[in-house]
């Protein structure tokens, strides 16, 4: 991977930044204005945002601070779970579209697969949330549509009852939890992969010997290798701070490159406190 500018090509043919910003758990207008400055002075260009954060405003404020047609951002936000159906989640875009003060929003994804009050019927939910995302992209209101935590039934659900394939599925993904079965049927399916809480084992690797190894010889950082190891999956790691340095420091990846003996061996790191999320579970 040779630069932070880079980009990758949607099945839509739409293109998005390899490496983006996460912003969940920050709320407060002042850290958003500087982690956001802060990032896109690093480099990044793809922020993430979601109804669920409650911070659409404050990051919307904060990317119109950076003349942003300049700056050519990729904005994402996600479908609260509250909106699912084919009215709510119209509404709902159109609600994300005002708090972000944007014309259009380059990415729209449902959140999860199965939320409160609709987990018996999830599939025909699916399809008719599914469907207000399709129009919306047909208005022009959204780029790209896509999922979220999304596995292989919920995808093939989708897939075989829709007019327009989703373009990316943000799952969560690091060393310990790297969900193969939906990661290959994502590849097969030309579905780009977003990984979420990529720096998650960040204190289970800072007691491991060989990690401590690593960190001499590449001279960098856990939170750094764990980006690194996200992009070499091809995977578009998220990463959140609420510290504009951290979200710097973050950023400085596209220069090494792990070993393949270094990524098998974090590829077989497991932790016992560290899974995937239950994603039939009720939202
Ligand atoms: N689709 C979904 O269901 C989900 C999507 N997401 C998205 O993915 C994004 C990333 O996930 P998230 O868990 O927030 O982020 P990360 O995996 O990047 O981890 C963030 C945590 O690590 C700390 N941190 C960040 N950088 C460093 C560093 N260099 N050194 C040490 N600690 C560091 C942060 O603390 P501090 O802020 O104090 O620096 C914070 O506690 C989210 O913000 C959100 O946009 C996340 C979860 C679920
Ligand atoms: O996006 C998200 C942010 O973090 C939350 C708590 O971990 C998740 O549940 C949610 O999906």
């Amino acid at each position: 991977m040779a630069s932070i500018f880079d980009m990758t090509e949607l099945n839509n043919g739409v293109r998005m930044p390899v490496f983006g910003l996460g912003t969940s758990g920050n709320k407060d207008q002042t850290v958003c204005n500087e982690t956001i400055k802060a990032a896109v002075d690093a480099g990044y260009r793809l922020i993430d945002t979601a109804q669920m954060y409650e911070n659409e405003e404050q990051v919307g404020k904060a990317i119109h601070q950076l003349e942003l047609s300049d700056k050519n951002l990729f904005i994402t936000s996600k479908l609260d779970n509250t909106n699912h159906g084919y009215e709510a989640a119209s509404k709902a875009i159109d609600d994300s579209l005002e708090k972000l003060g944007l014309e259009y929003i380059d990415l729209y994804l449902i959140h999860w697969p199965v939320v409160k009050g609709r987990e018996g019927s999830w599939q025909e939910d699916n399809i008719e949330t599914w469907r207000a995302l399709e129009d919306a992209y047909d208005a022009g209101k959204v780029k790209a549509i896509g999922v979220s935590n999304f596995m292989v039934k919920h995808l093939e659900n989708l897939i075989s009852n829709c007019r327009i394939k989703p373009m990316v599925n943000q799952i969560r993904l690091h060393p310990g939890v790297l969900q193969e079965e939906i990661v290959v049927f994502c590849e097969k399916e030309n579905i780009t992969v977003e990984a979420w809480s990529p720096l998650s084992p960040l204190k289970q690797m800072s007691e491991d010997e060989k990690v401590k190894a690593m960190m001499e010889k590449y001279r960098k950082t856990i939170a750094q290798l764990l980006l690194r190891f996200s992009l070499q999956h091809n995977f578009i790691p998220l990463t959140k701070s609420s510290k504009a340095e951290r979200v710097v420091e973050n950023a400085d990846v596209f220069d090494f490159e792990i070993s393949k003996e270094d990524m098998d061996y974090l590829n077989r790191l497991k932790f016992d406190d560290l899974e995937a999320p239950d994603v039939d579970e009720e939202r």
